[in-house]
């Protein structure tokens, strides 16, 4: 079979970098390289190699994607530039799908690692349903990334699910506490309708299927059916029935309204922290 996605060197696989990788395997991805130091091994015709200086001689990727935490970030990038200054000779795309580093810092990462380059630096703020194709991706570029890198980049992103772009940076921080964090808040929700449903005396194993078909399902109604989300509750809510008498207490303004946009702010606030 054709490869549909070039050749990739993904550097850092655990939960984010895994779940693309998952999504871009299953998705014809021409030979590339994994470095991580936690896999026992990753099907071919891929390489797992535990550092940068076990990249293969002459590997040449056509995209290189950073996925470690932000802190590790800096001191990646200046030792792969300065182990493997090859890698960059055909200009990949550098992807970052780091939470709160900037162009500007990434950039500079690989300018004070080796003058004279500057590589096309895109932003990439994916989450981890991209595991199973569904994730949800928000890409930045500056103005100086050519089309074509940003198609790449697109390419890669909407294998592993569906793709948007922001055309200002800061939208990303935004887009981070929404759909980057997002799926941790749906789990939680699980969690708690899983507990409630114990204390309401339904037998443990019940409970966890009922929170987590509930949840998959209402997600599945929102993907398929062209109504907004307030008209597919209201569908649910019988006038002075069961949900209406849930419904008043989560949807009063100070619990859930409140919660929710308190707790997306905390997340942008941290996400601009991080790129302070
Ligand atoms: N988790 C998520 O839902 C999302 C995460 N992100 C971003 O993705 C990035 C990774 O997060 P996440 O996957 O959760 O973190 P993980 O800790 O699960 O994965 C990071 C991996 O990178 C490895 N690593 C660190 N340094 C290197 C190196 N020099 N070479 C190769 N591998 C290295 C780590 O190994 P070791 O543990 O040995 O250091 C670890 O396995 C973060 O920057 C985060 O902001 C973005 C969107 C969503
Ligand atoms: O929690 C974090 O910082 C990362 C970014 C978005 C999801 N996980």
């Amino acid at each position: 079979m054709a490869s549909h996605l070039p050749p990739l060197l993904l550097i850092g696989c655990g939960q984010m970098g895994g779940a693309l990788f998952r999504a871009w395997e299953q998705n014809s991805l021409a030979p590339s390289v994994v470095i991580d130091r936690h896999k026992d091994s990753i099907a071919a015709p891929h390489s797992l190699v535990r550092s940068i200086d076990e990249i293969p001689k002459k590997f040449a990727p056509d995209a290189i994607i950073l996925a470690v935490k932000p802190g590790k970030a800096a001191e990646t990038i200046i030792t792969l530039v300065k182990k493997r200054p090859d890698l960059l000779a055909n200009a990949p795309v550098i992807i970052s799908v780091m939470a709160g580093c900037t162009t500007t810092s990434l950039t500079s990462a690989f300018a004070n690692a080796i003058t004279g380059v500057t590589p096309a630096v895109v932003r990439a703020m994916p989450n981890t349903p991209s595991a199973v194709g569904r994730g949800m991706t928000g890409l930045f570029a500056d103005t100086d990334v050519g089309a074509e890198k940003k198609e790449l980049s697109d390419l890669l992103f909407s294998a592993a699910g569906t793709t948007v772009w922001v055309d200002e940076e800061d939208q990303i921080n935004a887009l981070t506490a929404i759909s980057g964090s997002g799926p941790a808040y749906v789990f939680l929700l699980a969690e708690l309708l899983e507990k409630a449903a114990i204390e309401q005396g339904l037998p443990q194993q019940a409970a966890r299927l009922l929170a987590r078909k509930t949840l998959t399902g209402a997600g599945e109604l929102l993907d398929q059916m062209p109504e907004d989300a307030a008209q597919l509750r209201r569908n649910v809510t019988s006038p002075g029935g069961t949900t209406a008498a849930a419904i008043e207490i989560l949807n009063a303004p100070e619990n859930w309204p409140a919660s929710v946009s308190e707790a997306v702010a905390a997340a942008v606030r941290r996400a601009r922290e991080l790129a302070a």
